[in-house]
């Protein structure tokens, strides 16, 4: 017998943007320890909880884990990926406003980057928005 379909589980996430010495930049963080994929390379966000909108879910992760409290968003771009633990969908969100000073409240790591990444390895459900990323930039070089 086939096992039922597991349910996608909803994930919101940040594209943290700033400008920086004349280059567009995004923020990164390392993955705690104790959860699938630990070290590697993720942007901010989280699991999206019963009842949330994309972007509740999105301001509840930013103050858990960075202790920002985010403006208006734009949500951008959905894609999924099919892990061993999970099958998820990105709701990919950009950030542009903020306010507060970042404190990594999970121990993690954070890096700004720009598309000539420096960290690795990187989650491979965000490859597909790095590209979107790359594209968009071509687009307006
Ligand atoms: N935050 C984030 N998650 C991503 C990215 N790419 C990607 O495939 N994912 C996947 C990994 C996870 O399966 C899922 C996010 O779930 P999570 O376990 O990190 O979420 P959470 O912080 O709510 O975790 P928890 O409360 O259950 O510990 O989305 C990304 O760039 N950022």
């Amino acid at each position: 017998m086939t096992e039922p379909a597991a349910k996608r589980v909803e994930v919101a996430v940040g594209i943290v943007l700033r400008q920086h010495q004349g280059q567009q930049e995004f923020l990164l963080g390392s993955r705690p320890e104790g959860k699938p994929y630990a070290g590697y390379w993720e942007f901010p966000g989280g699991k999206i909880e019963a009842g949330e909108t994309v972007e509740q879910a999105l301001r509840r992760e930013f103050e858990e884990e960075l202790g920002i409290t985010i403006g208006a968003i734009e949500v951008w771009r959905v894609t999924e990926h099919d892990y061993e633990h999970a099958k998820v969908r990105l709701h990919w969100c950009k950030v542009r406003d903020w306010t507060g000073a970042f404190e990594m409240r999970e121990g993690q790591q954070v890096a700004w980057q720009t598309l000539q990444t420096t960290v690795s390895p990187i989650l491979p459900g965000a490859f597909p928005v790095l590209d979107a990323l790359a594209q968009e930039q071509a687009l307006q070089a």
